[in-house]
């Protein structure tokens, strides 16, 4: 598959596991996100190993800061290598115009620089409670949109929001969702979940799937079904 819709969240805390399980999936099926927990256990060496072994890396570090560090720190991802890179959104403007600009000079190396818009854990309540009137997919809309305008390539969002934002925002804004189930696998904590099929069919671009690949049996068999199901 020349560029792999499917991306494994690797949610491991020992190094061993997380790299007895690359080893059982190919980079022509998949990319990989590392997320906080693995990249402060093991940080950039670990993400090297994976470059290394092939694999488009989404950093998932998502960088809140004043503009100057978060440029300084999207730049320092860019030398990491990787192929994809996030902030919030509710950074502001600045911050996202100022990192996208510091990976300029990057050219066709520069990874994709994206903007997580509400969390998908967020509720109406928890925004209120943050002086924000609107609802979850109201604040995800405004933020996807400063992001837009703020340069960056796309948003993580929810399955649910994307084919309103695919429609406001235009098929070349990228679209990452979490929240992603094949029929017949456990929901886990996910809330608002839909199967690769369904997310492609919305306009979705990446799909970031953890447990229903990383807790199988057969890995490599399951990531073959998915990427069956979305071709
Ligand atoms: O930023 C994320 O990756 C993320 C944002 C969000 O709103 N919801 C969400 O589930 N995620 C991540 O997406 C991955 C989903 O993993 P599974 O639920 O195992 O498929 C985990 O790494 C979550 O931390």
């Amino acid at each position: 598959m020349l560029d792999p819709k499917v991306v494994v969240a690797l949610d491991f805390d020992k190094k061993a596991e997380a790299l007895s399980f690359v080893d059982r999936i190919s980079p022509q099926d998949c990319k990989l996100k590392v997320g906080k927990e693995m990249f402060t256990y093991f940080g950039p060496e670990f993400v090297k190993t994976l470059t290394g072994k092939g694999f488009d890396v989404f950093l998932d570090l998502k960088f809140h800061d004043i503009p100057n560090t978060v440029a300084k720190a999207v730049t320092a991802a860019a030398d990491l290598g990787v192929w994809m890179v996030n902030v919030h959104a509710s950074g502001g403007s600045q911050m996202m115009t100022k990192a996208k600009q510091a990976l300029e000079h990057y050219g066709k190396d520069s990874p994709l620089l994206i903007a997580v818009t509400v969390l998908t854990s967020m509720s109406e309540n928890d925004l209120r409670g943050l002086g924000i009137n609107k609802t979850p997919a109201e604040q995800v809309n405004f933020l996807a949109n400063l992001t837009k305008d703020s340069g960056l390539d796309g948003v993580v969002c929810s399955a649910m929001e994307a084919e309103q934002l695919k429609i406001d925002l235009g098929k070349e804004f990228k679209l990452i969702t979490p929240g992603i189930r094949p029929s017949g696998s456990a929901q886990d904590d996910q809330q608002r979940i839909m199967t690769p099929e369904q997310a492609i069919a919305v306009g979705v671009d990446y799909l970031v799937i953890g447990r229903p690949i990383t807790k199988a049996v057969d890995p490599q068999l399951v990531l073959q079904q998915i990427n069956a199901s979305i071709s």
